[in-house]
């Protein structure tokens, strides 16, 4: 009997610090990493190029079986090519995160991408970043942990993200967007953010990203037995 390969999932709203989490453990653990909200952001970002309408479910399912995307590891950092273009920077656009979290609510559309996200589960490991990780695309995961903060603390967080990239930034329609987005996910029809009944849940509001990854590595080792 083949052996499957481990995933450790991550799940959790926008701008709780899965990013962060997934990316240190992939490296030190060296286990492979799925961006699955990357994957929403290209299906959007494809629409809006194709001037695709993105209430249409009928005509998403076809673009999302057939997403022409690319993942390349460069000097450490994903980078993302859609249709043989780099799109690693206009996929993380406000427009695209709105568009992605619109797209992601039709069952068709997950469901087309669903075979996409488990080829990403490899030897000697996956970290799963995402909404539904470990409630529908990898739900015999071993181990699972559901990501947490105030809307406010995470309003904050993007914040300074923001203006670390040079961008001027307005805090109360930050939180309104980071609201709206929560609101849309979690309260779908198909897959919404929940954490998994097996999930531990991590509230990092008051703590530091170093604490959060120290924590998280802990549990998963303790969880493997490595
Ligand atoms: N515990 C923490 N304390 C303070 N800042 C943090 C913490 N965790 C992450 N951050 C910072 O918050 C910002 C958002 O983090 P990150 O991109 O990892 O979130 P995310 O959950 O992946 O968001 P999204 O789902 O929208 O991609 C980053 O600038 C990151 O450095
Ligand atoms: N497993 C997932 C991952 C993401 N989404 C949707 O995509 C949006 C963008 O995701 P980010 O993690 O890059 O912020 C997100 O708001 C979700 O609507 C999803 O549905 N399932």
């Amino acid at each position: 009997m083949t052996a499957i390969a481990p995933v450790i999932t991550i799940d959790g709203p926008s701008g709780a610090g899965k990013g962060t989490l997934c990316k240190a453990m992939a490296e030190s653990l060296q286990w492979h990493l799925l961006d699955s909200g990357a994957i929403y952001r290209v299906l959007a970002l494809a629409a809006i190029h194709h001037q695709v309408d993105i209430e249409s479910e009928e005509a998403l399912v076809p673009m999302a079986a057939h997403l022409d995307v690319r993942f390349l590891s460069v000097d450490g950092e994903m980078q993302v090519i859609l249709e043989g273009e780099d799109v690693t920077g206009e996929i993380r656009t406000q427009e695209v995160s709105n568009t992605a979290s619109r797209v992601a609510a039709f069952p068709r559309v997950r469901e087309a991408l669903l075979r996409r996200q488990r080829a990403f589960r490899e030897e000697p490991g996956l970290i799963a970043d995402g909404r539904d990780m470990g409630t529908v695309v990898f739900p015999d995961a071993p181990v699972k942990i559901f990501l947490d903060a105030s809307s406010e603390e995470r309003a904050h967080r993007r914040m300074l993200q923001l203006q670390e990239k040079g961008f001027s930034v307005n805090f109360d329609r930050l939180l309104a967007e980071i609201k709206e987005r929560d609101d849309r996910d979690r309260n779908r029809a198909i897959a919404p953010l929940v954490p998994a009944a097996d999930a531990l849940v991590l509230d990092s509001t008051s703590m530091s990203i170093e604490q959060v990854i120290e924590m998280a590595l802990d549990y998963a080792r303790q969880k493997l037995g490595i």
